[in-house]
């Protein structure tokens, strides 16, 4: 399909630190015209924004330094979509277990997010999922993860739209009754993963949120 450049999705990717170029790709690929978003002004006209993969105290800091968090919250509160990957799902989580003593988080999720929480062993691993993508066909998902978090609590309006079941009994106590830990989530105009697509190169996750801008 071939979208007119002029009715182009504007996607914002906040770019001070982590997969920013991965992330300007994949959007370019689904047809969203893609911006960098470093200060404040960059927030605008926008009609969706993608937090990157990469270290979240580090974006935090900086999202503070730049003077971006508090315009970006707010606008995140205002009902702008937002799609985060790892560090991004961390950062859009209401609530973290694992942060460093000052980190603070966007917010906006009703989650409960743990980073670093697949532990040593499992640091970065790949792995195939089955994504509740609901107008997807269910092929597998390639899913690369690094140091990543996953979901603990999931909020009433909060749909699990991926688990990764682990092998290692040791790590049972994540699995819920459902089994497998939560590692992609859905709450109306906001979508998070604990993996990232922008590097594994499957563009259905970007265009699953491009089309949550519709
Ligand atoms: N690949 C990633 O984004 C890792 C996230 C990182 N562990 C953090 O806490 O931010």
């Amino acid at each position: 399909m071939v979208t007119p450049s002029n009715s182009r999705r504007r996607v914002g990717v906040l770019a001070l630190q982590g997969d920013v170029i991965e992330h300007l790709r994949s959007l370019e690929t689904v047809g969203a015209e893609p911006v960098r978003v470093r200060r404040p002004e960059d927030l605008q006209r926008l009609d969706g924004i993608v937090i990157p993969g990469g270290e979240s105290t580090t974006i935090d800091k900086l999202a503070r330094i730049f003077e971006v968090r508090d315009p970006l919250v707010a606008a995140l509160r205002e009902g702008l979509p937002a799609y985060g990957s790892c560090a991004g799902m961390i950062l859009l989580a209401d609530r973290i277990t694992g942060g460093t003593h000052d980190q603070q988080t966007f917010g906006g999720l009703d989650i409960t997010v743990r980073r670093n929480a697949f532990g040593r062993q499992l640091d970065s691993f790949e792995t195939d999922l089955d994504l509740d993508l609901d107008d997807q066909p269910q092929q597998p998902f390639h899913a690369v993860f690094i140091r990543a978090p996953w979901v603990e609590k999931v909020g009433g309006d909060v749909r699990v739209v991926g688990r990764v079941h682990l092998a290692d009994p040791a790590a049972g106590s994540v699995d819920d009754a459902a089994g497998g830990a939560i590692v992609a989530v859905r709450q109306e105009q906001l979508l998070a993963t604990s993996f990232h697509p922008e590097v594994s190169g499957d563009p259905r996750l970007h265009a699953y949120f491009l089309r949550m801008l519709d």
